[in-house]
């Protein structure tokens, strides 16, 4: 054979990472999971899947943030990978070539982009025929937020967080995510919320009607004065030092500040593209978060298109 025999054309696809601009938790249900109601937005970070077919399963991992992300049977994008390939029957392993630029256990859902991006990319590689309501279902039995990363954009998550409504979204939003040096667990942050609510009857959560009226007109101080997260309580109470994060943004000009789902990345909603620009000069100026990301939103995922050989 030669050696052109061995190059086989693999899919690529980039999936943003999301902010929740609402996260409404309720108390927890029998499985163990929080009833939720949120607002999701896919922001301009974005981690590159790539999937090329291969003899055996495995993943790679480059890009900026890379360090601390599992290269073994651990790693979400594998799994979601797997899970295909067991519920199909079709499609042989694959080499999984990962670029992350989203924060690892930043609260931004990045290992979720990625489960998302290997479902979309092997599905295209092994020329499946599943209904989006197909992917999207296999996608939820791997994680809460893994089905609204299959499209991205601005949408409406109930459920665990899993069922996905769209919303009428205008505008671009200009967001300034201050990351933090240590990641924030999922699960340790919701049992703080628990613990912090102690015997306090707790709601059903709903979405505000203000927040999704603000989307609609594309007004980002409306937007920004609705936003709110029942986990940034409990994500402070971990981790202290976002207080000031939060206060240090405020002072920078943001039009609102927020924990990013369970956190520690706490994102600022600013004016404009300018003042995006402004703020995230100060914050890093000031030394009051470990590194900056200027992004916007919403976006959605990338075409799922042709990798080039590797
Ligand atoms: C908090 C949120 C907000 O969008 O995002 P992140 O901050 O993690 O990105 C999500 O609810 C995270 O969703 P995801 O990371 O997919 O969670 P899963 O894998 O489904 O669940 C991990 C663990 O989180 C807790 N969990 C998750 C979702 C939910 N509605 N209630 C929960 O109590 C459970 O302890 C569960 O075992
Ligand atoms: N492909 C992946 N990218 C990032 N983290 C992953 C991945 N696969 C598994 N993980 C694990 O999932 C944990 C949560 O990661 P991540 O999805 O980035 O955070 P969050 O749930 O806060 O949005 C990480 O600490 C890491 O150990």
């Amino acid at each position: 054979m030669t050696s052109a025999a061995h190059i086989h054309p693999g899919v690529c696809v980039k999936v943003p990472a999301k902010v929740n601009l609402e996260l409404r938790v309720g108390p927890p249900r029998a499985d163990g999971f929080h009833p939720l109601a949120t607002v999701y937005q896919g922001v301009s970070l974005y981690d590159t899947i790539e999937v090329f077919p291969a003899r055996e399963w495995s993943v790679e991992i480059a890009g900026r943030t890379a360090a601390g992300v599992p290269a073994d049977e651990n790693n979400l994008a594998l799994r979601a990978a797997q899970a295909l390939h067991d519920v199909t029957g079709a499609g042989r392993p694959v080499r999984i070539r990962l670029t992350k630029e989203i924060p690892v256990a930043g609260g931004m859902a990045g290992g979720s982009a990625d489960a998302a991006g290997a479902l979309l990319a092997c599905h295209r590689l092994w020329g499946l025929d599943m209904s989006a309501a197909e992917l999207a279902h296999l996608a939820a039995g791997l994680g809460s937020d893994i089905p609204f990363l299959l499209s991205g954009g601005t949408a409406i998550g109930s459920g665990r967080g899993e069922r996905i409504a769209p919303t009428s979204a205008r505008g671009i939003y200009h967001w300034v995510f201050a990351l933090s040096e240590t990641g924030l667990s999922t699960p340790a942050v919701y049992a703080e919320c628990d613990r912090l609510r102690g015997s306090t009857p707790v709601p059903a959560p709903e979405p505000s009607a203000d927040l999704l009226a603000a989307l609609s007109f594309g007004n980002a101080e409306a937007v920004a004065a609705a936003m709110g997260n029942d986990l940034q309580a409990a994500a402070i109470s971990l981790q202290p030092a976002l207080a000031e994060v939060l206060e240090a943004g405020m002072s920078f000009g943001a039009l609102a500040g927020i924990v990013s789902g369970s956190g520690p990345t706490v994102a600022f909603l600013a004016r404009d593209a300018e003042a995006a620009i402004d703020l995230a000069v100060s914050l890093t100026a000031s030394g009051s978060a470990a590194d900056v990301r200027k992004a916007s939103g919403p976006v959605t995922v990338g075409p799922v298109e042709l990798a080039a050989a590797r």
